[in-house]
């Protein structure tokens, strides 16, 4: 079952060693942050106060709350789609099909939220139960991951990731064997990617929220900015969920460890960091200095969606009134690559929209931590390794037109600096 090609294929993430490090050091990680988001000191780089002792980690109710909610999100999932959107071709020639009903899921979980928390749902209590909630998330992940690593024991050659096939069985638990693992109809990597992690970081945000409004009589401003910002990131992931088929994690990256945990538990769990660490430290916010925030948010949200809009557009059309008067670069492969708007700018600037963004998310926290900035440091970090393997990919689709592109536009991320 081992695909000829993907045996070839050179090994990222410093192979299987890099990838096991990776596995102890993510779960780890997140489980430094939540614990010493509670702490006084709230030290990024000091030990948590006190390991947790193994009952606070294990709750049967919060494996209860964690199983009915992978379920709810699986039933909005299965839902009538107002679209049904076609992927990329695959090996096989095929194109899968995805229900576009993300956004429909996100509004289906408010209304349900809504009506709870109208109904006495205490949706503050939440935040006391998000170590046990994050270990089940853990443990789902692990689970679902060696599952999904058996399924692709079965699955034809055509099907599986060009990535994760090396034969060492650490390395491709980690990377994720299969591309697009499915149970009938029902796209698990599709599904996990944003659902039940995305909309679950927002619902945290929002407990988190509640408890500050139970705590102190009402929510702070930062908080309020917080949450506004990651609802519009999170809103906007679904509203343009089609553009997620064209990302490298769908395309290019089978479904294992690092995605399965990266969406189940790293994405709620650390990405609500900010609203964690307010939740303990509050900081005061004057209007003027949450103004500049508000802008620069926006300037970064302008950015992002410009680009990643822009790039969509033309993929689907090139033709689009909206890109036809781009310039570009013809390929050996017939597709085209823009070199003037937005992808004229840097190579990635949609990169640079969402590092504008994340720094966004941490300001209304203050300067006086370092941890509410753990997400701007991971995820430059993140982007940076992500643009050096969609350069390499690049580069093997694209051939010296790709070389070419990278002589007109120099700059990575960052105009005149990277
Ligand atoms: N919040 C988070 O944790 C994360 C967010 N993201 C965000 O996800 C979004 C998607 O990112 P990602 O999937 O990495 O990559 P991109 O959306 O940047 O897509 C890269 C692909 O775009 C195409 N492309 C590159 N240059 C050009 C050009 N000049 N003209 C036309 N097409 C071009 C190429 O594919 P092809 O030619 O085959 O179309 C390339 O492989 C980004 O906005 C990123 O910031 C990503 C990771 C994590
Ligand atoms: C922590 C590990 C080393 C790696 C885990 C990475 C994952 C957490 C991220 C990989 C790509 C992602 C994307 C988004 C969220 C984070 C993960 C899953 C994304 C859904 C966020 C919202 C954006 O608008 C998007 C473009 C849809 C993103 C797609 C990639």
């Amino acid at each position: 079952t081992m695909a000829p090609q993907g045996s070839r294929a050179p090994l990222e993430f410093g192979g299987p060693l890099g990838a096991a490090a990776l596995m102890l050091l993510l779960p780890a990680t997140m489980f430094h942050l939540l614990l010493v988001a509670r702490s006084g000191p709230a030290r990024l780089l000091g030990l948590p106060p006190h390991l947790p002792a193994p009952a606070a980690l294990w709750s049967p109710g919060a494996l209860l709350l964690w199983l009915t909610w992978l379920g709810l999100q699986a039933a909005f999932y299965l839902l009538p789609a107002r679209k049904m959107a076609e992927g990329q071709e695959l090996k096989d020639q095929s194109r899968l099909r995805y229900p576009i009903n993300g956004f429909q899921a996100l509004v289906l979980t408010a209304l349900l939220v809504g009506l709870g928390v109208w109904a006495g749902l205490p949706l503050g209590m939440l935040t006391e139960m998000l170590l046990p909630l994050a270990w089940v998330a853990t443990l789902t992940a692990f689970i679902f991951s060696l599952l999904l690593y058996l399924k692709a024991l079965m699955a034809p050659a055509s099907a599986l990731a060009p990535g994760g096939n090396s034969g060492n069985p650490v390395y491709d638990f980690f990377l994720g064997r299969e591309l697009n693992p499915r149970f009938g109809s029902f796209d698990c990597k599709y599904f996990c990617e944003l659902r039940p992690g995305l909309i679950g970081w927002v619902l945290i945000n929002l407990a988190l929220l509640a408890q500050e409004a139970e705590l102190r009589g009402r929510p702070s401003l930062a908080m309020w900015l917080v949450n506004g910002f990651q609802l519009l990131y999170v809103g906007d992931a679904l509203w343009h969920e089609e553009a997620v088929l064209t990302t490298m994690d769908i395309t290019h990256d089978g479904f294992g460890f690092m995605l399965a945990f990266g969406d189940l538990a790293w994405v709620p769990f650390t990405y609500s960091l900010q609203a964690q660490f307010l939740l303990y430290h509050p900081q005061p916010l004057e209007l003027p200095t949450a103004s500049v925030i508000c802008l620069v948010n926006a300037v970064g949200y302008y950015i992002f969606r410009g680009a990643n809009s822009q790039k969509n557009t033309f993929r689907k059309n090139p033709s689009d009134p909206r890109v036809a008067g781009l310039e570009t670069i013809s390929t050996a492969t017939g597709r085209q690559l823009l070199v003037s708007g937005w992808w004229g700018m840097v190579r990635h600037p949609n990169y640079l929209g969402d590092l504008i963004m994340a720094l966004a998310w941490s300001l209304p926290c203050g300067v006086s931590h370092l941890l509410p900035y753990f997400y701007l440091l991971y995820f430059t970090a993140l982007l940076v390794h992500r643009e050096a393997r969609d350069e390499q990919q690049c580069l093997q689709k694209y051939g010296l037109a790709w070389r070419e592109y990278c002589r007109r536009v120099p700059y990575r991320i960052v105009p005149y600096i990277y």
